[in-house]
């Protein structure tokens, strides 16, 4: 089994960014925790920009659209760009419009956020669930609609009895009614707290209708790749994909041929990896991506 390596230093920190063009960040657990920006983020970026290379932003929450999280980079004073930004809501409109070719006639049921119903819009695909939000359940709610082609589920601060009761009726009802998930991160990680994440959220669905998801749209999946590569031709040899889960983000970098580099300030521990046994191990790793910012 190949060891990780630990960058620990300067001179560590410098030879692993010359060896790269293009670095695919995640967001939760690297960048931020929340709302908490985590420090040396800011510096570590400019660095990278300042030596010319192309930064990504890799994320599989969806509770936001790309231009809900150049806001949220904004408000937090990250330098991004749109067309930098690559979310599980905006791979999965990708994949239904462009993959799946969703028929207009049909619409999709939503348990998530804004970002799942903003980029479903931006792609012309009627969708429905929103007003579900603060609904109180009540039994006459669950009726049929069969113009409902396939339920997505993902990161749901809002989610209630009312919305899984849907998605499990259009689901068990409609048939050819398909059932995607935008992302299956089990946890989501807060500066003081580690929450129920979109997968944890997709089994309650998944118990109830027995049955896997049809799909998958978020790191490691092809999807999300597919979303980006759309847009950018990556040479693998000179790209890094930097993340906090090693089953989400070092295998999507694994999946897609590129050098993995886990940092430790969310959800992954250096137990997680450093024995021989384990099942995904990153290329390199290091405390926190904001070490970078002693480059600066
Ligand atoms: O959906 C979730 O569980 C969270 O959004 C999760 O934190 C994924 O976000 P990422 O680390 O890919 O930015
Ligand atoms: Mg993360």
């Amino acid at each position: 089994m190949t060891k990780p390596i630990k960058l620990c230093n300067i001179s560590d920190y410098q030879s692993f960014i010359d060896k790269f063009d293009t670095f695919l960040l995640d967001c939760d657990g690297v960048l931020w925790k929340g709302n908490d920006v985590i420090p040396g983020v800011q510096e570590s970026l400019s660095y990278m920009r300042k030596k010319g290379k192309k930064l990504l932003f890799v994320t599989n929450n969806s509770a936001k659209s790309r231009a809900n999280y150049l806001e949220k980079f904004k408000k937090l004073n990250i330098e991004a760009y749109e067309d930098e930004i690559f979310g599980s809501s905006y791979a999965s409109a990708y994949y239904l419009k462009n993959v799946l070719k969703f028929p207009k006639e049909k619409k999709i049921y939503i348990v998530g956020e804004s970002g799942i119903a903003d980029e479903l819009a931006l792609e012309g695909i009627r969708h429905c669930g929103f007003s579900d939000n603060m609904q109180t359940f009540k039994s006459d709610d669950i009726v049929s609609d069969p113009e409902v082609g396939a339920v997505i589920c993902g990161i749901d601060h809002y989610v209630n009895y009312t919305k899984l009761a849907k998605a499990l009726h259009y689901l068990k009802t409609n048939s050819d009614c398909i059932f995607l998930v935008t992302n299956d991160d089990a946890t989501y990680p807060f500066k003081d707290y580690i929450a129920p994440g979109a997968g944890s959220i997709a089994a309650s669905i998944i118990k109830a209708l027995g049955r896997e998801p049809d799909g998958i749209m978020g790191k490691p999946n092809k999807p999300m790749m597919d979303c980006i590569a759309q847009k950018f031709k990556l040479n693998n040899e000179r790209t890094c994909m930097i993340g906090d889960r090693l089953e989400t983000d070092v295998q999507f970098g694994i999946n897609g041929g590129i050098s993995t580099l886990a940092v430790l300030t969310g959800i992954t521990a250096e137990k997680d990896f450093i024995v021989n046994d384990a099942p995904i191990v990153p290329d390199y790793y290091m405390s926190s991506f904001g070490d970078f910012s002693k480059l600066f």
